[in-house]
């Protein structure tokens, strides 16, 4: 069982877990080709042996091609498109869309706007979707079935942003690290953001569970460079690849449940909300008669082990509930993969579902749906046929 710990002592990027995986053996063409497969634009990841204070290190530069125009902006839907179409490896895109969606969403909730509207400049896009889709191509060809993440080092002081002049860490990655074990950083550290949005959410993505170094034998060490090289602190990450000692299985998810008669409920919808973006895999409600019978709500959450604590803290915050049960489950689910189908020019998202490589189930995006349907001003029933419709030719 291949093992990997994030030594996330000094922070983390996305081109410090780049140049980590590169010095850990991963080649850059199994990079390189993945973010081709995506990127729109010519971008170049190109590895350099540096020093960070005392250490050896590895960089990547994430060259993107000056494209001479106006940067225009890129929503988060249109990246996931990008996603959706490009031929990548299906746990290479599966990794990289989910770690994608948490940034965009962490995004839209410190900034209160709509997910699909989250936009990235144009360099700031290309130089996402590299770090991203190298990052997750780096993961699948290590082949982890463990990735145990240390307490993430968030650095002080402020940083300097689009937005402004921002507290550390900034709104996005404290969004992206709730529920995760994170810290200052040490005290050689330079007053100023160890860990970026993009770090923070390629880490919790990866992540099965946080903690210190797992009984492993280390078979490889790589160590990412950050870009800058302060005086007396090395700023980088470093990735034990191995395999894990003794007879360590997989952890099981959770179902968390507790039952609830005095929430208003207008509040309910919000609560499942809040779970899904905290990570919980799914969360429902069943109607309950309790004790002097009132009748009341159960609220069920699916998690996995390393989003327990996340779940947990947002069921105690969003909820009256002071108590909670959990047991471990077994859980099946079939291989799934996004396309795309146009109607009416617009694009809708296609979750395909796979039964040993025969597509069972083809089911268009309801939020695609509805954005289709409010764009062209038909009825959300006639583009949810058409969708189905033109979803079909994908079904075995
Ligand atoms: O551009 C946006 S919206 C932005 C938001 C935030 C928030 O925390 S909100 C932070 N930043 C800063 O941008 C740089 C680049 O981050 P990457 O993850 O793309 O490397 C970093 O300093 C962030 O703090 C940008
Ligand atoms: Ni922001």
């Amino acid at each position: 069982m291949t093992t990997v710990w994030v030594d996330a002592a000094s922070g983390a990027s996305g081109d410090m877990l780049l140049g980590a995986l590169l010095g850990a053996g991963v080649p850059v063409e199994v990079l390189q080709q993945a973010v081709d497969a995506v990127s729109p634009e010519p971008v170049t990841l190109r590895p350099e042996s540096v020093r960070r204070h005392a250490l050896a290190a590895t960089r990547c530069h994430v060259e993107v091609a000056d494209s001479g125009r106006t940067p225009t902006h890129r929503t988060w839907r249109e990246v996931r498109e990008l996603l959706a179409r490009a031929e990548l490896a299906e746990p290479v895109r599966d990794l990289a869309t989910r770690a994608f969606t948490r940034l965009a969403e962490a995004e839209a909730r410190v900034h209160g706007t709509a997910v699909d509207d989250v936009h990235f400049h144009e360099v700031g896009a290309l130089d996402a979707i590299a770090d991203v889709v190298g990052v997750a191509a780096g993961f699948v060809h290590l082949g982890a079935d463990e990735v145990v993440v240390s307490p993430v080092a968030v650095g002080s002081g402020t940083v300097t942003t689009s937005h402004g002049e921002l507290s550390v860490p900034p709104p996005a990655v404290a969004e992206l690290l709730r529920g995760v074990p994170s810290w200052a950083g040490p005290a050689s550290a330079p007053a100023t953001e160890l860990c970026t949005p993009t770090g923070a959410a390629l880490l919790t993505t990866v992540a099965t569970a946080y903690g210190p170094q797992p009984a492993m034998g280390v078979e490889q060490v790589g160590v990412g460079a950050g870009g800058r090289n302060p005086e007396g602190h090395a700023n980088v990450l470093r990735l034990f690849v191995g395999t894990a000692a003794g007879a360590s299985r997989a952890a099981a998810p959770l179902v968390i449940e507790t039952n609830v008669d005095d929430l208003d409920p207008r509040l309910w919808p919000q609560v499942v909300a809040r779970l899904l973006a905290a990570g919980a895999s799914d969360a429902w409600l069943t109607p309950i008669v309790m004790k002097k019978g009132r009748p009341a709500h159960t609220l069920h959450v699916l998690t996995s082990p390393a989003h327990a604590d996340a779940v947990r803290l947002t069921v105690f915050r969003e909820t009256t509930a002071i108590g909670m049960r959990e047991h471990e489950v077994g859980k099946h689910a079939l291989d799934r993969e996004m396309v795309a189908v146009e109607v009416d020019g617009q694009p809708i998202a296609v979750k395909l579902a796979r039964h040993d490589g025969v597509v069972l189930n083809a089911m268009p995006e309801f939020d695609d749906v509805v954005r289709a349907a409010d764009a062209t001003g038909r009825p959300v029933k006639a583009v949810l046929a058409d969708a189905v419709a033109a979803s079909r030719k994908y079904v075995d």
